[in-house]
Parts: structure tokens; C-alpha cells; sequence
């Protein structure tokens, strides 16, 4: 567990002070300082030194919020954020540098006319977080403002107050206080933010919070980014590998506890396995807890009470067999690591979002009713996870969509701080992470610069229009189709000749490829066989 550090009391920004904070910080935006390169790379370098020296801070912070072991408070979070600061700062000048345009996205005429894609910060941003992984979900999309050149205002979650209390110091502190801000509080708080205007907000938390602050978005068209939840289902076939199936999804619910917006919610199983994998599962429990969960100081606790509270409804209202774990302490806010062997789709361990340490298993008679129950439960889950033979887990990524998607694992696909992440439909809108982050606080600002010289060449625009020019015009710049009114492609002359020249295949380096080799061929033949 963490080292004695002091923690300061959780104290609410006062909600008159809202107005001002944002004046502030959107002020600065219009000083154009942030848009520097230099300024920006100076901030995500002190970004991630403050994340260092801070550590200290943030571990006790996390075990008392969340009783996060340091190993995860360090693997999920600050050293994955001290990844992501680096990763951004490595590729920074890539991502912020003009995007030339020429061919094949611009037909020739126009590349006369310098066209390029600007990459301009869109300007004073709202980041709000939720209480899950507290310091990781505010500040991974903070580095891509950052990065973008954006200032900002954070909203922690005021369920970890202990890390919301941290994450304020640490910020203004350490970075430049006329650009950013944080704003700690609850519902007043967030609702003052909210009725200022920003130029993007992006929100992760629950859909019903989503909702709210998208509603409030509209009214001003303000873009957002809703990172949410979702009922993620996993999918085990016969032809899965149960005992590792089931230690890795034994790993998704016990990470934080399962207070984790990718973990499985609910396991569909072919009924014929199904009894061997609660027998693996079990085994796995042990091998993870030989002194039980409750001992383990490696596993989280359930936020709060009434997160608690939540979670032992679902139980209460099951329907369903507990086959592992089942034990609970109020007192300790503890959850043991639960399975339930349910029997109805209506069970609400398969209707309701468990985010804890609870799960589900639903014995199906085929993946054709697995992937027919998944569809129905929820359509547009942020993860799905599959374990089967490789046409079984394409089957699922073919017939049933999901933000995304792990084959043989728990949310690995989400392990991994440089690469997209983000939900679809009611899941989320939108992704960041890696190049992702950056794109998401940029303005993608087309740019062209028509030289007075080019003026003869283009101005079959102007008034009186001759269509005999637009006919000239088209006769240069106007592709042919290569297929006909059916769809179906014309192999004419043009097709042929590729062919041939191409030696059969597709694209310039294959063709080059195997011109290669038949002129290496020719070589070896005609000078090592004496011809
Ligand atoms: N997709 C993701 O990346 C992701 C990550 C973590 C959590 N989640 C989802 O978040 C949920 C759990 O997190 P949570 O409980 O912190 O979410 P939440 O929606 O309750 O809170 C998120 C944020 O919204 C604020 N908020 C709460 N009520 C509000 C209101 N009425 N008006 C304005 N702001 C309000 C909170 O202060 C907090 O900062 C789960 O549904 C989980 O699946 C999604
Ligand atoms: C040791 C050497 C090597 C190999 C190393 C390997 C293969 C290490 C594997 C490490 C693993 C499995 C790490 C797992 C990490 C999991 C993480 C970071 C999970 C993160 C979860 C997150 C962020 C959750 C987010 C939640 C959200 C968004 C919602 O709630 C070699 C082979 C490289 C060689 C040298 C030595």
C-alpha cells in the first residue's frame, strides 16, 4: 500500500467562481500562446514530471478512494500516462506539422493552388471524468488537448475526492495556470460548467450523464465526445480453450474490482461446456486468491455505498445460481468476485450494467442464439469478447458490432495507451488515445492559395460559363469509369494491359516485385547455364 502523505479535504469549486475560471482560460486561447509547438511540449513535459513527482500523492489518493493496489494504480494510470505524455511528445511535430495535399487526392489542375490541411487546436475545451480510473480518464484526453494546442477546464470525479484533490494540485501547480484549470465539485458544479460555452466537451461517465450533457451541448451545437458504458458480452464456443477463457475473463472482473467500463457483463456458453468452465473459473479464483478475495490486497473496493448498494441489488434480484463467490461486507465496501448462472435473458445480471465485480453466464444452445441474445440485450455494446475457432470469433466480429473487440482475452484491445479507443451508437461518440487524442482537440482546416499566374488556366469559372471550355475540361481532367450501369467492372483494353504489365497481380510494388523475379530468373538462367 502506499507511503503516509497528507491528503487535503475534498473542497467544492465555488460555483460563482465558474464563470470567471472559463473567462479566463478562453481568454488565454485568444492570446495565441498555445499554439506554439514549444509551449505545448514544455507543458506535456511538465505534465508528465508532475505525474512523477507526484506518485506518492496519487497512490495514497487512489488506495483511499478506491483501495486501487499500487500496482494498478501505476499500470493503469500514472505510468500509462506518463506512456501517453511521452508517445505524444515523440510524435507531436508529425501530428501538429501541415498536411500537403496532392495526388490522388487532388486532380492535377488543382495542385497548382498549394492546398494543405492545417492542424489548429479548436480552442477552450471541458474534460469531465468519472471515479473509475480517476486519474487516468481525465488525463489521457487532457494530453491530446494539450497536445492540439487547446485550453482547458477538468471536472474530476467528486466520488474519488481524495484524487480530485490531488489532480487540482498537481495541475495548477505544475502546469501553466492561465491555460488550464480545475473545477472539482458534483452536480452544480458540472451543471455551472456546462452552461458555459465551449468549443468541445468531452465526457466519460454513464449514458444517462451522457445524455445530459449532449442535451446541453445541442443548444449551443457544441461537438462532444461521449466515452460511456455498455453490456459487453463475451462469447464461449466448444471449441474454446475454457481454462484460459476463464482466467482471463476472471482477470477483467477483478481488475478495480471490475469497476471497469470494458468488462464483461454477462458470458454466453454452449451448454455443453458449460459446467467445465465454472469448474476452471473456480480453479482460476483460487490460484488468484489462495487466501480468498476479502485477504487479497491486490483486489480494489467498491467506490461507495450506493455504488455497493447497486451492485447487491442486482444480486438480491437475481433469479439466478451463484456458482463462485457470492460474499459481500457492507462495511468493508467489499464484493467478492461473483458468477451467477442465470437462465432468462430478463435476469437483471443480463439487463443492467454491473460495473463491479459481478457477471453472468448464460448457457445458449449456439453461437447462432449467442449472437442472437447479445444483439437484443444491447446492440451497440462498448466491447465484446470471443473464444472460439478463428471462423467462430469472425462470425462475431462479422454479426455483432461493439466500440471494441478482444478474440481469446478479456479488453486487451484497450490495454494499450497509444492506439484508438471509444464506443459506438449509445457506447460512445467518437475516439482518442495515441495520434487519435490529438485529432480529437484539432481542426482539420483545409487551406488553398490560388496564384495570381494560374488565373488564364482556371477561369473557364467565371460568367459567361462555355460549355465548349467545360467540354476541353472534362476531356483533360475527367476519369472514365471502369465499370458498367450493372456495377459490374469492364475488363477492356485498359484492364488487360495492366495485367500484363502488373505479371497478373495488383498494385505498383507487387508488379515491381515480380518483375524482379522473372529478370532475376532470366539472369540466373542465361548466365549460370552458360546460355
Ligand atoms: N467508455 C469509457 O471510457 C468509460 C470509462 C469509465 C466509465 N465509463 C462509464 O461511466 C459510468 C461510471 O462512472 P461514473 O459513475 O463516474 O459516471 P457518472 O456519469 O455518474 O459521472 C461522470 C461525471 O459526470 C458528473 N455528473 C454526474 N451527474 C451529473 C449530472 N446530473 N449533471 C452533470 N454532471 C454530472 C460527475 O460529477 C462525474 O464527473 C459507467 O456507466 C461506466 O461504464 C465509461
Ligand atoms: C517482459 C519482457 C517482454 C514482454 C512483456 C510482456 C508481454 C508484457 C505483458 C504485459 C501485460 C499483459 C500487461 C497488461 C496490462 C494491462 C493494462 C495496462 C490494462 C489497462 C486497463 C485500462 C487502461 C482500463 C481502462 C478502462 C476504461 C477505459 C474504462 O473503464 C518483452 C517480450 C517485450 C521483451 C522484454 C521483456
Amino acid at each position: 500500500m502506499a507511503a503516509k502523505v497528507s491528503m487535503s479535504e475534498f473542497q467544492a469549486t465555488a460555483v460563482d467562481a465558474i464563470p470567471q475560471i472559463t473567462n479566463s482560460v478562453r481568454g488565454t486561447f485568444r492570446t495565441h500562446k498555445t499554439k506554439k509547438l514549444q509551449w505545448r511540449q514544455v507543458q506535456l513535459r511538465k505534465l508528465y514530471w508532475a505525474l512523477e513527482d507526484y506518485t506518492p500523492q496519487l497512490l495514497a489518493a487512489l488506495a483511499k478512494d478506491l483501495h486501487k493496489s499500487d500496482f494498478e494504480a501505476l499500470i493503469t494510470e500514472i505510468d500509462w500516462l506518463k506512456k501517453d505524455c511521452i508517445f505524444m511528445l515523440d510524435h507531436l511535430e508529425k501530428y501538429a506539422k501541415d498536411d500537403k495535399l496532392g495526388s490522388p487526392d487532388l486532380p492535377p489542375p488543382f495542385s497548382l493552388m498549394n492546398y494543405r490541411v492545417r492542424k489548429e487546436p479548436l480552442g477552450t475545451v471541458l474534460i469531465i471524468g468519472p471515479y473509475n480510473f480517476p486519474v487516468q480518464l481525465l488525463l489521457a484526453p487532457f494530453v491530446g488537448a494539450i497536445a492540439a494546442g487547446c485550453t482547458a477546464v477538468l471536472k474530476p470525479s467528486e466520488v474519488t475526492p481524495a484524487c480530485a484533490m490531488v489532480l487540482k494540485a498537481l495541475i495548477e501547480t505544475r502546469l501553466d495556470t492561465t491555460a488550464f484549470a480545475v473545477v472539482n465539485g458534483g452536480i452544480p458544479e458540472t451543471t455551472a460548467l456546462l452552461n458555459e460555452k465551449w468549443d468541445k466537451i468531452f465526457f466519460t461517465g454513464s449514458a444517462a450523464v451522457g445524455t445530459i450533457v449532449a442535451k446541453k451541448a445541442a443548444e449551443t451545437l457544441t461537438p462532444v465526445v461521449l466515452e460511456l458504458g455498455g453490456r459487453n458480452p463475451a462469447f464461449i464456443t466448444k471449441h474454446a480453450n475454457l481454462a484460459l477463457a476463464a482466467r482471463r475473463l476472471l482477470w477483467g472482473k477483478t481488475m478495480n474490482a471490475g469497476q471497469v467500463c470494458l468488462s464483461q457483463n454477462y458470458v454466453l456458453i454452449d451448454k455443453d461446456v458449460g459446467p467445465t468452465f465454472i469448474e476452471h473459473l473456480k480453479q482460476a479464483y483460487r490460484d488468484m486468491f489462495p487466501n480468498g478475495a476479502k485477504a487479497s490486497p491486490d483486489l480494489a473496493r467498491i467506490v461507495n455505498h450506493k455504488h455497493f448498494l447497486r451492485l447487491k441489488k442486482m444480486l438480491d434480484g437475481t433469479k439466478g445460481k451463484i456458482v463462485m463467490g457470492g460474499a459481500l461486507d457492507e462495511s468493508e465496501l467489499f464484493i467478492e468476485p461473483t458468477a451467477v448462472l442465470v437462465s432468462s435473458v430478463d435476469d437483471p445480471m443480463m439487463q443492467e450494467e454491473s460495473f463491479g465485480p459481478i457477471f453472468c453466464i448464460y448457457p445458449v444452445n449456439s453461437l447462432d442464439e449467442a449472437l442472437n441474445v447479445a444483439n437484443r440485450v444491447h446492440r451497440t455494446p462498448l466491447a465484446l469478447f470471443s473464444f472460439g475457432s478463428k471462423a467462430e470469433n469472425q462470425r462475431v466480429l462479422n454479426e455483432m458490432t461493439s466500440g471494441g473487440a478482444t478474440l481469446n482475452d478479456a479488453f486487451f484491445h484497450a490495454s494499450v495507451n497509444s492506439i484508438p479507443f471509444g464506443g459506438v451508437g449509445d457506447s460512445g461518440w467518437g475516439v482518442y488515445r495515441g495520434k487519435a487524442s490529438f485529432d480529437c482537440f484539432t481542426h482539420f482546416r483545409t487551406v488553398s492559395e490560388t496564384p495570381a499566374w494560374a488565373e488564364k488556366i482556371i477561369d473557364v469559372r467565371y460568367m459567361p460559363y462555355n460549355m465548349a471550355k467545360l467540354k476541353l475540361l472534362n476531356r483533360f481532367t475527367a476519369k472514365k469509369p471502369n465499370f458498367d450501369r450493372n456495377g459490374k467492372v469492364i475488363k477492356g483494353f485498359g484492364y488487360w494491359a495492366k495485367m500484363v504489365l502488373c505479371l497478373g497481380g495488383k498494385g505498383a510494388k507487387g508488379a515491381f516485385l515480380r518483375w524482379l523475379a522473372v529478370l532475376l530468373a532470366h539472369y540466373l538462367y542465361t548466365n549460370r547455364f552458360g546460355r
